[in-house]
């Protein structure tokens, strides 16, 4: 058996959950990264005896549609996938039932899956520290439990909460623009996920390609770029209310 990480984790959150999974899985995996526009997903190969941990962070409830399209294009071949979807502390909604049918669809067999937080990648302010000490221990122990299943050879799907029809995609706008700090070293070009900035001048940004992942925010050597005060003012003051009380990480199996 050979272990694949398949993660889409702009700002960092989504991929300290999957690499706690993993790890107890297997001492080493292949890692595949879905914020790559480069990459040509289709000649990752992966066979049946595999397993794969398909990690996403949640979007307004959904699986970002970018990481959707990218692991459409990977092939299964029917390996047991463990399905991982982080949050800020809201809410997944319909995040890990999306994900669910996206692996059933590419030919996974989805034995297991996790929802998880990490700290919210627009209002930092939320989950912070998140993945915590309490989270870690939680999330080995889950390791250990998915192991055990691998083991057993039992392949049976677990019941993953979410709708279907999945909540409508929602949100977007929120496109972060550079201060006047910003020495247009051009790191955020080069790593945005889906090369909305323009590589010699980053105060050109396509909106209409941009997803407000924030890796551009989190990356920036100089912090230099930034989303609108005010608008994250009103987006923290919205979260406020849904975002406070502690969520714990969940487990199906
Ligand atoms: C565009 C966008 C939408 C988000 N929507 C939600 C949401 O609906 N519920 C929630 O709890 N967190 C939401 N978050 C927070 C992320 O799910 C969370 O911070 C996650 O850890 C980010 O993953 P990353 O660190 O791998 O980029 C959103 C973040 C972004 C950037």
């Amino acid at each position: 058996m050979k272990l694949y990480e398949i993660c889409f984790s702009p700002t960092g959150g989504t991929k300290k959950v999957a690499d706690m999974i993993a790890k107890e899985l297997s001492e080493d995996f292949q890692f595949i990264d879905l914020t790559d526009p480069s990459a040509d997903f289709s000649d990752s190969v992966i066979s049946g005896d595999d397993v794969a941990v398909i990690a996403v962070p949640s979007y307004g409830g959904r699986v970002p549609a970018v990481a959707a399209a990218r692991l459409a294009h990977i092939k299964g071949s029917g390996a047991r996938a463990v399905l991982v979807c982080v949050y800020g502390n809201r809410a997944y909604e319909d995040t890990l039932t999306e994900l669910e049918d996206i692996a059933t669809a590419s030919d996974f067999k989805v034995i297991g899956a996790v929802a998880a937080i990490a700290e919210h990648s627009i209002a930092r302010q939320f989950a912070k520290g998140r993945p915590d000490t309490e989270d870690t221990q939680e999330l080995s122990l889950f390791g250990k439990k998915i192991l055990e299943k691998i083991r057993s050879g039992a392949t049976d799907s677990p019941v993953i909460p979410g709708n279907r029809p999945y909540k409508e995609i929602g949100g977007g706008g929120m496109v972060p623009a550079p201060t006047h700090d910003c020495v247009k070293c051009g790191l955020c070009a080069r790593k945005c996920p889906v090369q909305a900035i323009d590589l010699k001048d980053p105060a050109i940004v396509d909106g209409g390609k941009c997803i407000s992942c924030m890796r551009c925010v989190s990356n920036c050597p100089k912090s230099a770029r930034k989303v609108n005060n005010a608008m994250l003012s009103a987006v923290a003051g919205m979260l406020s209310k849904v975002c406070t009380e502690r969520k714990q990480c969940e487990l199906y199996l």
